[in-house]
């Protein structure tokens, strides 16, 4: 055996192994609960990867198959990574850089253009070609002073749904979802949702909310638990899921979570950098935006067919060199403008590393700012004026989605 490589990254296939592969992401995690779940219910099948020392895994690298919104609309063949992560006895041998290597080369070849994953830090990725390309921010609503204003929407209606049936009816409204940043939530992950709710203590409620007898938003949400619910001065309501489709159920929504009896304040775990919340109340000061925080990191998995799915400011083009040192094929120079995506010979304009490009994206990082950062070589200052026009979008992208 001498010489022979004694970690072995292959795809995990068993139960067994699929299960151990979990525990192992479980593990290295270290906080979150150690759930008894299959996981075979909450994983795409024959997407687990795993590193594997004899018969024991110690490494694990997991994604979903779905897809991912960009600006103009269309959705691009995805794939949510997850389940990342290396026993604390086997760190720093290479072998998560091995897994992400292999599960790179291997989502490209199922023909998926785009890769993102939620970091638990924000050290790992880029190294792995992954850069930061939607925000978010939690956001808490003090309800003794917020008032919706009077020219806020009346909305539609508001139903509570019985959690047992929720499921199938939210998927059927998130899969209408077209905001740039949204991701598809594959079977997996609802099934998830449902073992973390009912695996807890704590009520979850989901309201529906329809326009003209059209489904059109929901929200999930549940009480931060007190000492004394009963009594306590400070009781909070946690809205972990809000998807409004329309401008009516986004309105509707929120008349009924700022209306609640009993509550002191409503909090978001996530929205929008943009979100019009805090223009929609009476009190300003009423609406708490916590800290901007990394959401999206995203990977240009082809970078070609990225650039060709998504709509384009209108501009004059911008010639472009990428460079990735995984994935060789990314690596060339492209002229991008409204009518036009192609690899070309001509000079560029800037240059990006590929972690840097998927940044800019969705139109979330401004390519101003990640010059003033250094980090675009600026052969012609015009096109980074050119570039942010060419990438702009109107709405800021957003996701919405932990996994
Ligand atoms: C999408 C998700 O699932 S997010 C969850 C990610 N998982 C976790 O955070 C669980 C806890 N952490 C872990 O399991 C491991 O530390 C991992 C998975 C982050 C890294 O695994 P390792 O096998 O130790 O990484 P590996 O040895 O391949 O390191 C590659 C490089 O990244 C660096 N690196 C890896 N993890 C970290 C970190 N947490 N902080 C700083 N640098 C890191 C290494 O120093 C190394 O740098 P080098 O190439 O310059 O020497």
């Amino acid at each position: 055996m001498t010489g022979a490589d004694p970690i072995e990254i292959r795809t995990l296939t068993t139960r067994d192994e699929v299960g151990a592969g979990f525990r192992v992401f479980l593990r290295a995690m270290i906080g979150l609960p150690l759930r008894d779940v299959d996981a075979t219910e909450v994983t795409d099948p024959g997407r687990f990867l795993g590193a594997l020392e004899g018969a024991q895994v110690v490494g694990s690298a997991d994604s979903y198959r779905s897809w991912l919104a960009v600006p103009g609309g269309a959705r691009v063949p995805h794939a949510a990574v997850t389940h990342v992560g290396v026993l604390p006895t086997h760190r720093r041998r290479g072998i998560v850089t091995r897994l992400l290597t292999h599960q790179l080369r291997d989502v490209a070849g199922r023909g998926e253009a785009v890769a993102s994953l939620r970091a638990s830090e924000a050290v790992i990725y880029e190294r792995f070609g992954y850069g930061v390309a939607s925000s978010a921010r939690p956001v808490r609503v003090d309800l003794h002073r917020a008032g919706l204003r009077p020219e806020v929407p009346a909305g539609g209606t508001v139903r509570l749904v019985d959690r047992a049936v929720t499921t199938g009816a939210l998927a059927e409204i998130y899969d209408r979802v077209r905001r740039t940043g949204a991701i598809g939530r594959p079977a997996g992950w609802w099934r998830l949702q449902e073992i973390t709710r009912a695996a807890g203590s704590v009520p979850h409620y989901v309201v529906v909310h329809s326009t003209d007898g059209v489904d059109d938003g929901y929200a999930v949400y549940h009480p931060v638990p007190a000492d004394d619910w009963f009594t306590s001065r400070d009781k909070t309501v946690t809205v972990t899921d809000f998807v409004s489709l329309t401008d009516s159920a986004q309105a509707g929504l929120w008349r009924h979570l700022l209306s609640l009896d009993l509550v002191d304040v409503l909090a978001f775990d996530a929205l929008a950098l943009d979100d019009p919340l805090p223009l929609a109340v009476t009190d300003r000061r009423a609406v708490h935006l916590g800290s901007a925080r990394d959401e999206t990191w995203l990977r240009l998995v082809d970078v070609e067919a990225a650039l060709r799915e998504r709509a384009w400011g209108d501009a004059d083009p911008v010639v472009l060199e990428v460079r990735d040192p995984i994935l060789d094929g990314n690596n060339g120079t492209f002229e991008l403008g409204p009518k036009t995506v192609r690899r070309t010979d001509a000079a560029a304009d800037l240059g990006v590393d590929v972690a840097t490009l998927a940044a800019a994206y969705l139109g979330g990082t401004r390519w101003r700012h990640l010059a003033a950062a250094g980090r675009v070589t600026v052969h012609d200052p015009d096109a980074v004026r050119r570039a942010d026009e060419l990438f702009a979008t109107t709405a800021l992208p957003f996701a919405g989605t932990v996994f």
